[in-house]
């Protein structure tokens, strides 16, 4: 029952742009709607139904309990990449959904803050109602070496789902990103090509470090295997 989901930007965008004439509030008409038509995991694992299913009669019925009730969880499933693959506005899409509940910010906890513990990491959750699924994404984990053993000792029925992205665009986001903090950076060619003539790439570049795909993933499937993963 362990899974990595592998979605791509656009077709997250598309699952939850369905439209709508009802007067509704957005939210609710996008919870009720879209359905998060994000594909879930093959291999008959029934436990990624909630991507896709309709909304629990609880919050078609407007009996979703108000917030503040309920406990804090450890997250259930978690967006764990990649850096601009737009994962953010995958989080967005999911948490329509009333039976995810998402952590708004990133909290680094499986690469700079494991030291504060795993109550510390809870402490940090919306709480949820039975049923509901707690989320957070950070991107970094990704491509953090220690991440997937860390987040297996956690639970190994953790749901992971990778956004990924044409590596090229991506590290061209991921440095623009980069060059509006600090403008005095060199040129974008500057730092792809070792050498421009030969055209060879330096590899060891982060911004082509993280569109290695392969590689980061070989890690993951450690504690992760194939055997239990979608695309
Ligand atoms: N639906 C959809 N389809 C395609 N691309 C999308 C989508 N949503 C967000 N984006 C683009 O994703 C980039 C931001 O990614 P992230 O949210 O993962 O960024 S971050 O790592 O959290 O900083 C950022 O890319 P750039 O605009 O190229 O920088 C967003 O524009």
């Amino acid at each position: 029952d362990r899974a990595v989901t592998i979605a791509t930007p656009a077709r997250a965008a598309a699952a939850a742009a369905a439209p709508s004439s009802s007067d509704a509030p957005r939210t609710e008409r996008l919870a009720r709607e879209s359905h998060l038509r994000t594909r879930g995991v093959t291999n008959g694992n029934k436990d990624w139904g909630f991507l896709s299913r309709k909304v629990s009669p609880r919050f078609a019925a407007g009996k979703l309990s108000p917030l503040g009730e309920g406990s804090k969880k450890l997250p259930q499933a978690l967006i764990v990449g990649v850096k601009k693959g737009g994962t953010r506005a995958l989080l967005e899409f999911l948490r329509v959904h009333p039976d995810i509940r998402a952590l708004g910010v990133e909290p680094h906890f499986f690469d700079r803050n494991y030291g504060n513990g795993l109550e510390w990491y809870r402490e940090l959750m919306p709480k949820t109602l039975e049923g509901q699924i707690t989320m957070e994404k950070t991107p970094s984990y990704f491509v953090t070496r220690e991440a997937p053993a860390r987040i297996a000792a956690m639970s190994r029925g953790t749901k992971l789902i990778v956004v990924v992205r044409d590596p090229v665009t991506r590290a061209i986001s991921d440095y623009t990103q980069t060059l509006s903090k600090r403008p005095d950076i060199p040129s974008f060619e500057s730092l792809t090509f070792k050498n421009r003539t030969t055209g060879l790439i330096d590899t060891s570049w982060s911004a082509v470090q993280i569109g290695i795909y392969a590689k980061h993933l070989d890690n993951w499937l450690q504690y992760f295997p194939m055997s239990s993963c979608c695309s």
